[in-house]
């Protein structure tokens, strides 16, 4: 049977012109004669759009031109449906493919969407979202928050709002977790519910996680202080003790005695004051690097 691949191009995503990754992507589809049909995203009901048109062929894989919001939206579409994912990351965010090991250059991301290597990966859902990598609330989501306002794009739209963010944020704050049978009340600045090891930055947050095994991590950062909060983000991090407590579980419930920022893999999502998580019955199927 002849392949069919639907290819979806977020032309907004990453503020970057798309057509050599189109051109490139037809040509590789042509060469191997397989059937391509193309959706671009509008930014209205686009799930909506791509579960009808999935449900009208039999895709045998999905190529995503986006970033990190486009992704999950396809996710969404795809439901239960046994259909490879592969990224070609092009937005501001990337968390995902940065997990996937999706190389920086269009050739190498050609050879991985249009290769064999997958991984059948978890999804998360945090108050009733797909989360693909990682949900957080705290520090970094008031720094989400604060970027999605701020006229300065990329890494240094983001370390720019580090010290504002941090001179009127509420943190530390008091969050008590319920996972496992346990209940934990710790002194935080951040709170991470991890499908993933990094951040969309590179950082790599949660060492001992793995996308494909069942589980998730929770990370409840605890020292305030400047210094390593910056490391955090964007190099090494500290896995002491009294910088970070892991928690490895299925489900848990996060409550903050305030209402904090909360993000899901890169958008932000308000401020909450309950968040729970747990790990979806349903797996996607998506292109990966090894
Ligand atoms: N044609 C379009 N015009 C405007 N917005 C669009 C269009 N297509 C998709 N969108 C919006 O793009 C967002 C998803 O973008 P995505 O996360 O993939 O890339 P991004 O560059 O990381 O985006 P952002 O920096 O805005 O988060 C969604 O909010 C979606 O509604």
């Amino acid at each position: 049977m002849r392949k069919n691949i639907l290819f979806v191009i977020n032309p907004i995503a990453g503020g970057n012109d798309k057509e050599e990754i189109i051109e490139a992507v037809k040509q590789r589809a042509e060469a191997l004669m397989v059937a391509l049909e193309i959706y671009k995203t509008t930014g209205e009901q686009d799930g909506k759009r791509i579960a009808k048109i999935i449900e009208q062929s039999n895709f045998s894989r999905i190529l995503i031109a986006g970033g990190d919001g486009t992704v999950r939206e396809v996710v969404d579409a795809i439901k239960d449906k046994d259909i490879l994912v592969g990224v070609l990351p092009c937005g501001s965010a990337n968390g995902l493919a940065t997990n996937l090991d999706i190389p920086d250059d269009l050739e190498g991301q050609l050879k991985i969407a249009f290769g064999e290597a997958f991984m059948v990966m978890d999804i998360l859902e945090v108050n009733g979202q797909t989360c693909l990598h990682i949900a957080d609330m705290g520090v970094n989501a008031a720094l989400i928050e604060n970027y999605e306002e701020s006229d300065v794009r990329g890494k240094l739209g983001y370390l720019l709002q580090t010290i504002p963010t941090l001179a009127q944020s509420k943190f530390p704050f008091f969050v008590h977790v319920e996972a496992n049978g346990e209940n934990l009340r710790e002194k935080v600045i951040l709170v991470a519910i991890a499908n993933a090891k990094k951040f969309g930055t590179g950082a790599n947050i949660n060492p001992t996680g793995f996308m494909d095994d069942e589980q998730f991590e929770i990370l409840l950062f605890k020292n305030f202080d400047i210094a390593e909060i910056i490391k955090t983000f964007y190099g090494d991090i500290s896995q002491s003790k009294e910088f970070v407590t892991t928690i490895k579980t299925t489900e848990a419930s996060i409550k903050c005695e305030d209402s904090i920022p909360f993000q899901v893999d890169g958008e932000f999502m308000g401020h909450k004051k309950v968040v729970h998580a747990k790990i979806r019955p349903e797996k996607l199927k998506v292109l990966c690097g090894s």
